[in-house]
């Protein structure tokens, strides 16, 4: 019997209940296993059986109490009055209340799935309310019910609000799940260096995130209106090209929004079947969204077909516009990538082609077979030579022909360092380590990561540059003056010098221990002159290279000149070889280089007597003057000693060191040209 003394709009017990229930129920099935007991016993109902419409049909969805009592066929037409009134009939010991069910549209593939056709931009934030009642059987008419409905109506209201909070709070944690999962798929395909793998890759995630047979990426070329699909399963070693106008996919392109369509319910005809009979298919379902690239601009479109045990739907459409997102980024991330790859690879090239050891010595092969073993390891390397020999050269040549080919290769010349300015050259500084240091910098460790640092004139280092050297080679990480923080650095060295290292260790003045840190393994190129024909092969070489730069046709040598060529001392080496010849591709204009043109005296010097003061008075000031003669006198006194540095200071009466810094003052080069 019906507690008819129970006050109607008396709704503190059952409301409170709603709220803890909604608290503490995380789904649909808990939340209503908790408060329908609450909605029976406010109305004295005995059972009770939530119903939704669902493409025109009824269907039941949840109840509770002696199900016995509720009949099998609904009654359809109490309900639709029920429903068209807004308000609770009763036809005997049935009664229908209406509920409106908002539900939220993210809840659709939860609860059921969508199986018509549908369209759209891939913006789902708006939602659609269904229509849902809840069939109550009692055990006798209850008679006043009437007065009870302000009531009943807003607990109604309040289990409904409730049911889409939690519709919306499953959605929300769904969609993180989903999200996490895309973005962890998008970092791996970061990762992927190859075209094919990686739209396979996107592929194999969408058909598993969406529980689908197979998906594939349309990209769109414009140019010849197609749009290629890959991948393209079925379709042996080549891709799959389509009109791009045509079938859904098309229709996605046209318009920038999603479609699902659906072999049951949709237009069969909008299915391009030419596919599916290429590649021996059945399509029955598909989902396809829009691709768009960095600026906005459709880039193709992204398929989903034949979902298993559901229906394509909104929120498969979530899933798939967020994967198409990232799809995209990676394939433009990749087509960067690769051009970036493309363009770096070719500089490489171009350097490495440039750095040729030339000559056919036995010694320079030696060097070379060498130095192509070494290449292959990471082994620190010693180069011995007197100056310009070609150490540098060789030190490149090792790096190119290195696994750190596409990493930097940096030089620093120890000698041209004065101890102060050594550490913060090598190992960087932090802002404000000394007075001149207004901002951090990387020193040349840091710099040449990856790839080579090339210590010239190392036997010059002072012997606190020693020290510190050696702790980095021993550490592998660098300290910046003024900082505290290591870095790890990850640099194959390469150390070069002209000097008797074994005899300045016995002297004390470079340390024996980062002598057998720097000489692993040590190569040492001969004097040119000791070379033989080399200095021809040398010589031609650097004519056709410098006619090639200033554009003018490469002049014979007389078999004089050769001889010249051949018999010279040449003690500044290749370097002073390539300064004579440079001479003459500028100064000599005829057809054929005649020794006068060489201007070698018979000794050592090369160019310097042809500079006089007589050259010099043209210039207007006496600091002018004074200036351009220091630079002439320093060119002929480095050119008399062969390029040797050190002999050319003490010519000049300097300290190595402080004939560097006039150099850099007189805006003279200070290291190899
Ligand atoms: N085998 C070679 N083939 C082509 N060019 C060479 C060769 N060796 C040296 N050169 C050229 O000679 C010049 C001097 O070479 P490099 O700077 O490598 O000599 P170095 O021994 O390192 O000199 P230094 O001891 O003065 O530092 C450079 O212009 C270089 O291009």
């Amino acid at each position: 019997m019906i507690d008819l003394t129970n006050n109607a709009d008396d709704i503190e017990g059952p409301a409170v209940s709603i709220a803890q229930a909604l608290v503490e129920r995380s789904n649909r099935k808990c939340f209503l296993d908790a408060v329908f007991p609450v909605l029976l016993d406010f109305l004295g109902a005995n059972a009770l059986v939530m119903v939704t419409q669902k493409n025109g049909a009824w269907t039941r969805n949840h109840s509770h109490g002696d199900l016995s009592r509720i009949p099998e066929d609904l009654p359809e037409i109490l309900i639709g009055n029920a429903i068209d009134r807004g308000s609770i009939l009763c036809v005997d010991q049935t009664c229908v209340l209406p509920f409106p069910c908002p539900t939220s549209i993210h809840n659709g593939s939860n609860q059921s799935k969508h199986d018509g056709s549908a369209t759209g931009n891939t913006n789902l934030g708006e939602s659609s309310d269904r229509v849902s009642a809840l069939v109550l059987k009692f055990d006798s008419t209850p008679t006043d019910l009437a007065n009870r409905s302000s009531g009943t109506h807003r607990i109604a209201a309040m289990i409904s609000s409730a049911l889409r909070h939690i519709d919306d709070r499953q959605y929300q944690h769904r969609r993180v799940e989903q999200l996490s999962a895309v973005l962890a798929a998008a970092a791996d395909w970061q990762r992927i260096e190859d075209d094919e793998a990686l739209l396979r890759a996107i592929a194999d995630t969408a058909t598993s995130m969406l529980s689908c047979e197979r998906a594939s990426i349309f990209l769109w070329d414009r140019r010849r209106s197609k749009l290629i699909g890959r991948p393209a399963l079925g379709v042996e070693g080549e891709s799959l090209e389509v009109d791009d106008k045509a079938g859904v996919v098309g229709e996605v392109l046209a318009t920038g929004e999603y479609k699902i369509w659906n072999a049951d319910s949709d237009d069969g005809s909008r299915v391009n079947r030419k596919v599916d009979a290429r590649i021996e298919f059945q399509t029955r379902s598909l989902v396809a969204v829009p691709m768009s690239g960095a600026r906005k601009e459709t880039i193709g479109v992204f398929e989903a077909i034949n979902a298993i045990d559901h229906s394509f739907d909104v929120s498969d459409v979530a899933v798939l516009a967020d994967l198409a997102t990232h799809a995209a980024v990676a394939i433009e991330s990749l087509r960067t990538r690769r051009k970036l790859k493309q363009n770096r690879d070719r500089l490489v090239d171009d350097a490495a082609s440039q750095t040729e050891l030339i000559g056919e010595h036995s010694s320079i092969e030696l060097v070379r077979k060498n130095a192509r073993k070494i290449a292959g390891t990471d082994l620190s390397v010693l180069v011995l030579g007197k100056n310009g020999t070609g150490k540098e050269v060789l030190a490149r040549m090792i790096h190119y022909q290195s696994e750190r080919r596409n990493g930097p290769f940096i030089a620093v010349n120890c000698a041209a360092l004065v101890e102060t300015l050594l550490e913060s050259e090598l190992f960087g500084h932090e802002k404000g380590a000394f007075t001149d240091a207004n901002q951090s910098r990387s020193g040349k460790f840091e710099l040449a990561s990856g790839g080579t640092l090339f210590l010239d004139e190392v036997g010059d280092m002072s012997p606190g540059g020693q020290a510190k050297l050696l702790r980095v080679l021993e550490d592998k990480v660098v300290v910046r003056v003024g900082g505290s923080q290591s870095i790890p650095v990850d640099v194959r060295v390469i150390a070069a010098t002209n000097q008797p290292l074994e005899e300045l260790i016995s002297q004390r003045k470079f340390r024996e221990d980062l002598f057998f840190r720097l000489n692993v393994v040590s190569l040492t190129l001969p004097p040119l002159s000791g070379r033989g024909d080399d200095v021809l092969l040398l010589a031609q070489h650097f004519l056709k290279q410098f006619c090639y730069q200033i554009g003018r046709q490469v002049p014979e040598l007389d078999q004089a000149t050769i001889a010249i060529l051949k018999n010279h001392a040449w003690p500044g080496n290749i370097r002073q070889l390539r300064n004579t010849i440079e001479r003459v591709c500028y100064l000599c204009t005829e057809d054929v280089v005649k020794p006068d043109d060489l201007m070698l005296t018979s000794g050592s010097s090369g160019s310097s007597e042809n500079v006089s003061l007589a050259d010099l008075v043209d210039s207007t000031t006496l600091t002018d003057a004074t200036k351009e003669f220091q630079v002439e006198h320093i060119h002929a006194a480095i050119e008399s000693c062969g390029g040797n540095m050190t002999d050319a200071a003490a010519r000049l009466g300097l300290h190595r060191s402080n004939l560097y810094r006039k150099m850099r003052q007189l805006g003279m080069q200070t290291s190899g040209e």
